[in-house]
């Protein structure tokens, strides 16, 4: 049995780079395509990137599944969110029963949904069809002291990245993130604002539609929670630990075993931002298997692109989260990647090439 902390390491250190040249290759196959260089915009540099991660060069989505990481949150008792926190566990048994936003569109998309409890403030059923992975019944009041210690973050982690293992087994090839936890937009508001260095003025959103006084009021929680823990951005277990949350990390640990088994992954709004750039502050290669689902309306969203230098796919002024813009924009991943494997060459269709310049 590894440890975490050895689980870890060894995942860091198996995630490589997208090879350049595959790109290139991959490039040069989308531009014998019967049409102009470089028309189908953006779906371009989305296909070759997924075709480059294929070793054989032959992309194909088999099959999809969206994680969705819930976990509760102390700050709640700051009066930060619109909603009180039981609102997270009835959220859960609502992705359970198929009635939320994700299990609609994740039934039109063909793709399968992961519930797991990382931190419910909740006693679930065990029969439940949920993975049980509690650290605990929520962080602690990040205002006031820790959210987590440095070992229930990387055991959190650690989830994560046994998740995206199984996911390869089970044959997912393309893997979306989702986040439900009342509360949690301030906490990736305040790990981006450590990792990206803009004040919490400037990024901290409504969240689930609080007013502008409680913005105002979940601004000062978060200015407070950075005095109080002077968090170093180069150790971001210890920004996780101090001010993330248990579904912020496990998305974290999702994207580093994913990466470690070149996997593409689809990161939904500003809970997943937070938590890619933890693990892009891990290991920045991490980023060749990223892909930016949509800019959602929390403004820390800009600041996490910057960082994974990064724009999203789609900007439909979303602020949900569970993974919505994730699987939104994994149509367009497939769209894509058929795109490369299915269109006829100009040699085969026996279509003219370009005449002038
Ligand atoms: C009914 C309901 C369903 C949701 N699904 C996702 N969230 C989203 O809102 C929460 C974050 O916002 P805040 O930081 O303001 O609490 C998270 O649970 C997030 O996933 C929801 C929120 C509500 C109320
Ligand atoms: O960006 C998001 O995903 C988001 C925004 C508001 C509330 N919950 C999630």
């Amino acid at each position: 049995m590894q440890t975490p902390s050895t689980l870890l390491a060894d995942t860091l250190n198996r995630i490589t780079p997208v090879a350049r040249p595959r790109i290139e290759q991959a490039q040069q196959h989308l531009d014998s395509l019967t049409k102009p260089p470089g028309s189908l915009g953006r779906l371009e540099e989305v296909a070759a990137r997924i075709a480059a991660m294929h070793p054989e060069g032959k992309p194909q989505i088999r099959k999809r599944g969206v994680f969705l990481f819930a976990a509760d949150h102390g700050v709640v008792v700051e009066q930060v969110s619109a909603y009180p926190q039981e609102v997270t566990a009835q959220m859960v048994l609502n992705f359970l029963q198929g009635g939320a936003a994700i299990n609609v569109l994740a039934r039109h998309a063909g793709a399968e949904v992961t519930v797991i409890d990382m931190g419910v403030n909740h006693n679930f059923d065990r029969q439940l069809p949920l993975l049980h992975k509690k650290i605990t019944k929520g962080t602690g009041n990040l205002r006031r002291g820790p959210a987590m210690t440095r070992e229930q973050a990387e055991a959190a982690l650690t989830v994560g990245v046994e998740l995206a293992t199984q996911a390869q087994r089970d044959g997912i090839d393309l893997i979306g993130t989702g986040d439900m936890g009342i509360g949690n937009t301030t906490a990736s508001a305040a790990i981006l604002s450590v990792l990206s260095g803009h004040a919490p003025e400037a990024i901290t959103g409504h969240g689930t539609g609080i007013d502008a006084a409680t913005r105002r009021h979940k601004v000062a929680v978060i200015e407070d929670a950075l005095r109080l823990h002077q968090l170093d951005p180069t150790d971001p277990i210890d920004v996780l630990a101090k001010v993330g949350g248990f579904e912020i990390a496990g998305i974290a640990g999702l994207i580093l075993g994913a990466a470690a088994q070149a996997l593409p992954v689809v990161i939904d709004g500003v809970v997943s931002i937070a938590a890619a750039t933890v693990a892009y502050q891990l290991k920045p290669d991490v980023v060749d298997y990223l892909f930016a689902s949509h800019n959602s309306t929390e403004p820390a969203c800009r600041a996490g692109f910057q960082i994974l230098g990064q724009e999203p796919l789609l900007d439909l002024q979303m602020r949900l989260g569970e993974g919505t813009g994730a699987i939104l924009a994994m149509n367009l991943i497939e769209a894509a990647v058929k795109i490369y494997s299915e269109m006829a060459t100009f040699d085969t269709a026996g279509v003219s090439r370009k005449q002038l310049p």
